[in-house]
């Protein structure tokens, strides 16, 4: 089942081409990264999305309903967590977020419970007195995340959540959008750094001048398949005699030097088989060969690659 169904959407400010005819689908459940550089229209695409402006022309419909009939319904099933926080000087963690639960209709005991379960998701319950303002850049983002998190929505969209945190609070902020995969969430993420949108997402979504560019799964764009090739990095002990005695009844099979003492296998792929089986198979013959591997890797292409050849040129 789709939960958001973007059909041909355009948004323009003044001149300015905002958003120029986009249509895509989210699966339930699925982690879709939404890749744009600067500019590309991503922000203002969320913003349609979670009912905070509507398309000059085009359709959203968020779980079968159209964000221009039903925008209350919908924000009841979306959370949003947009890419600044505004200032809220006077206020410590819990003020804030018990704010916005009352904001969400949550009344009494329940707010209560929502408030302890999410400030314990997201570990903001050890800086519930800490005023906002006073927070490092990776509890903001957890703080914001929180509150899209208060009215347990089943799709959330998170534009940029991953800007500007250091290499701990990403890993932080990766495992929970992982845990919330988990549990079921359809998350809908935006970023300009590819890198990090890969590890978190499993399918891609790029956008260039407000147009789409490219969908696909995370691992289509990530591993090669050079001419239907598959492309394995292995390292294997001892002589490369064995190695090259296995290639050599193989002519299918083009072996070339690798950095740091490996080999690269260039094997043509079979359509009819799953990657990962071939690839187990190989693996299999290879030792059963007197191969002594101990390292065998599917190569991957940098996302950052692909995103460079789906564009045709440098991102601007
Ligand atoms: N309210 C507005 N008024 C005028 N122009 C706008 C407005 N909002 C967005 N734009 C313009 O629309 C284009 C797309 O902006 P948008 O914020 O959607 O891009 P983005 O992909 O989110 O970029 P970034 O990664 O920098 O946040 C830009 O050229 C931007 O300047």
């Amino acid at each position: 089942m789709n939960v958001i169904e973007v059909d041909n959407i355009y948004r323009a400010f003044g001149k300015i081409r905002a958003v120029n005819g986009l249509s895509f689908r989210v699966g339930a459940g699925q982690v879709v990264g939404f890749i744009g550089a600067n500019g590309a229209g991503k922000t203002t695409t969320m913003r349609m999305m979670v009912t905070l402006d509507v398309p000059d022309a085009g359709t959203i419909e968020i779980c079968n309903m159209n964000v221009i009939d039903h925008p209350r319904d919908i924000r009841r099933l979306i959370g949003w967590m947009p890419d600044h926080f505004g200032a809220y000087p006077n206020m410590d963690v819990w003020e804030y977020l018990d704010f916005y639960g009352r904001a969400f209709g949550l009344h009494g005991r329940e707010r209560q419970r929502r408030l302890d379960e999410v400030m314990a998701f997201t570990d903001m319950d050890v800086l519930a007195e800490r005023p906002c303002n006073a927070l490092s850049k990776g509890q903001t983002q957890r703080l914001c995340l929180s509150r899209a998190l208060l009215s347990d929505p089943q799709v959330l969209v998170l534009d940029e959540p991953a800007a500007g945190l250091d290499p701990k609070a990403r890993i932080e902020f990766k495992n929970l959008v992982k845990l919330l995969a988990d549990r079921g969430k359809t998350l809908f993420i935006s970023s300009h750094i590819l890198s990090e949108l890969g590890e978190m997402c499993d399918h891609l979504l790029f956008i260039d001048n407000g147009r789409q560019v490219h969908q696909g799964t995370s691992d289509s764009l990530r591993f090669h398949k050079e001419d239907g090739h598959l492309r394995v990095r292995l390292r294997a002990r001892g002589e490369s005699s064995r190695l090259e005695q296995w290639i050599a009844a193989r002519p299918e099979i083009k072996l070339r030097p690798g950095d740091n003492r490996s080999h690269e296998l260039l094997v043509p792929h079979r359509p009819d088989d799953q990657p990962e089986a071939q690839l187990a198979g190989l693996l299999r013959e290879l030792l059963a060969a007197g191969v002594e591997v101990y390292e065998f890797n599917r190569v991957e292409r940098r996302l950052e690659d692909a995103f460079v050849e789906i564009l045709g040129g440098v991102p601007s």
